[in-house]
């Protein structure tokens, strides 16, 4: 059934497990997620980013809210990094049941003034805010100690801002960072700022970049003729971790696309003759889903439906 995003992570905060937030752009990750959900009987949080709306447009958005309107167990549509308040309206009117406003690469007050007007917005059509205080960038142990606050998420402000915005829940930047390149080995995680920032923020904390970029994978998309440098994510104790201490929505995008593409170079080599894309896509699904349930159990939301 289709929920707000804070109906879903209300409660994973308050019993102690984590949601996943997976991003779609299409039929098949759409359906891959969805039945991973199914069968792990666990909520979760349908993602589009601006530029899945732009890819898929009204095709990709009913598609995603009708399935989770029918969905049997609770979902989420969610719109992910929204850079606007025109973008969240037209989420909004999409029928989407969570908006992230992130500007957090404006300056404090700006974030809360921006952050504030959708917040608003979203609450008198009874939809939930994700917001966004810290810049996402992956840090090695040794950076100063300045530039780290310079970058991640400071506990007192972020008390400040939630009080001020309203906002439902909170991504906060701990060390994580967007993509397969998080850092040499195993990134950084600032896990006592994020103890600290729990204990003046109740509200559900959101963690980016959270994909693992497990070597198994890498090394099959290289098989396959993928092309990846020195890739590296966040190691799953770092996420067992991070939940125990406030994350409740996880967001896992990369570990998806890595899983897909793999499958679809891998079955593309194997049968050059192929040509009906149902060969080649159909496999490419089965690995999402897999990836997803297997992100499920790490996060402790299996079951929770
Ligand atoms: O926080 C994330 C996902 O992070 P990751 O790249 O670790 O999967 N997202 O918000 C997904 C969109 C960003 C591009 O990946
Ligand atoms: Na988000
Ligand atoms: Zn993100």
């Amino acid at each position: 059934m289709l929920v707000t995003g804070l109906e879903i992570l209300r409660k994973a905060r308050a019993e102690g497990y984590g949601v996943g937030a997976f991003n779609t752009n299409n039929m098949e990750f759409t359906q891959a997620i969805l039945e991973a959900a199914e069968e792990m009987k666990s909520p979760v949080i349908l993602a589009l980013s601006e530029g899945a709306m732009k890819y898929g447009g009204r095709a990709l958005t009913r598609m995603v809210v009708a399935l989770a309107q029918e969905a049997r167990v609770p979902v989420a549509v969610h719109l992910d990094h929204g850079s606007s308040y025109e973008s969240v309206l037209k989420a909004l009117r999409e029928g989407f049941t969570s908006v992230m406003i992130d500007k957090s690469h404006e300056d404090f007050e700006t974030n809360v003034r921006e952050t504030k007007r959708v917040v608003e917005a979203a609450h008198a059509v009874g939809v939930t805010v994700e917001a966004e205080l810290g810049r996402l960038a992956g840090i090695e142990e040794h950076v100063a100690v300045d530039e780290k606050d310079a970058l991640l998420t400071n506990p007192e402000e972020a008390r400040i801002f939630m009080e001020r915005t309203g906002a439902d829940y909170l991504a906060v930047a701990i060390g994580t960072s967007h993509g397969a390149y998080k850092g040499k080995g195993r990134p950084f995680i600032d896990h006592p700022r994020l103890a600290r920032i729990a204990k003046l923020v109740p509200a559900p904390l959101v963690l980016h970049g959270a994909s693992a970029v497990p070597q198994e994978l890498v090394e099959r998309f290289r098989a396959a003729g993928g092309e990846i440098g020195e890739a590296s994510g966040i190691h799953p104790e770092d996420i067992k971790k991070a939940i125990s201490l406030g994350i409740a929505k996880i967001n896992t995008d990369t570990d998806l696309r890595l899983a897909f593409t793999a499958l679809v170079r891998e079955t593309l080599g194997k049968n050059p003759k192929e040509f009906d894309p149902r060969k080649y896509l159909g496999p490419a699904r089965e690995a999402v889903k897999e990836v997803v349930k297997s992100r499920m159990e790490l996060f402790g939301s299996v079951g929770r439906a």
